[in-house]
């Protein structure tokens, strides 16, 4: 039988940057595979190379030892086939939310066409903002602001989708909506997931599975199957096997802090 390509593959991936105070090892011995469709949260240390993790993926940065591949093919430059959201939307101020869409088109093509426009109104209503098509980023809430990140990543109906810690500069309970809005998306519309989060009930509520990283050089420490099905609401995280697997991934990263 045919094997189905693994969506993302870290081969034995090691980073170190050259910083102004020598070699700095970011990542070291990563091995780690992830299948098309899974959803995977990342927690770990501050500072223990999550951002470069997604950055390989993305293919901008090229690892320093061993091979990222997306769909069996190593990474070598920026793919369509995935879409970034950072904590921060990073918009063009002076451009309008379809605009700031679109703009993944315009940077490729140089134009906006009105077919890229069609795609752009669709996934900016998908994201809950029809209606504000025209609005500048200025004139929206913080949370709003991010939806459009999101649909910026979605406009090239990418299969990946790598999210760096997306909500967590929202307030917890509009933090908590876009959680649930993630996963409505994601079922509707089923992309691989590599979600870098430091909160323990957001990995558990929206992830099929959980890597675990050491503190810097990051390694992957533990990884476990969130024993729940979908879909999963606000009342998910009572299970009592979930209150218990919270306290083990507090434990870890307690213990992985202190190293
Ligand atoms: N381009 C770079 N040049 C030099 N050092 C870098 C570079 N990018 C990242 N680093 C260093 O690599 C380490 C890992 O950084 P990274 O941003 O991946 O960590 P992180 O786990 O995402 O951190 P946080 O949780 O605080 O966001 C840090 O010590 C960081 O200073």
């Amino acid at each position: 039988m045919v094997r189905a390509p693994d969506a993302i593959t870290f081969a034995d991936v090691g980073q170190t940057f050259a910083t102004r105070t020598g070699p700095l090892t970011a990542l070291s011995g990563v091995d780690v595979a992830i299948k098309r469709h899974e959803f995977v949260a990342v927690l770990g240390p501050s500072g223990c190379g999550k951002s470069t993790l997604l950055r390989l993926t993305a293919g901008l940065v090229k690892p320093t030892e061993g091979t990222v591949s997306v769909f069996d093919m190593p990474v070598t430059q920026p793919r369509d086939d995935v879409g970034i959201v950072f904590q921060q939307a990073t918009l063009l101020p002076w451009a309008n939310v379809e605009d700031n869409v679109a703009f993944p088109a315009k940077h490729m093509r140089g134009r906006i066409s009105k077919q890229d426009r069609e795609v752009a109104q669709d996934v900016i209503a998908k994201v809950g903002l029809a209606g504000f098509e025209k609005r500048l980023p200025r004139e929206l809430s913080g949370g709003m602001q991010q939806r459009v990140g999101i649909a910026r990543a979605l406009f090239r109906n990418p299969d990946i989708l790598l999210m760096d810690e997306p909500f967590s500069a929202l307030d917890a309970l509009t933090r908590d909506q876009m959680g649930y809005e993630l996963l409505d998306l994601w079922q509707s519309s089923p992309k691989t997931v590599l979600f870098i989060t430091h909160s323990i009930p957001e990995a558990l509520l929206l992830a099929d599975r959980i890597l675990v990283m050491s503190a810097r050089p990051g390694k992957i420490i533990a990884d476990y199957k969130v024993p729940l099905g979908r879909p999963r609401d606000e009342h998910t995280l009572r299970a009592t096997e979930i209150q218990d697997l919270a306290t083990e991934l507090r434990d870890l990263l307690i213990a992985k802090e202190t190293v």
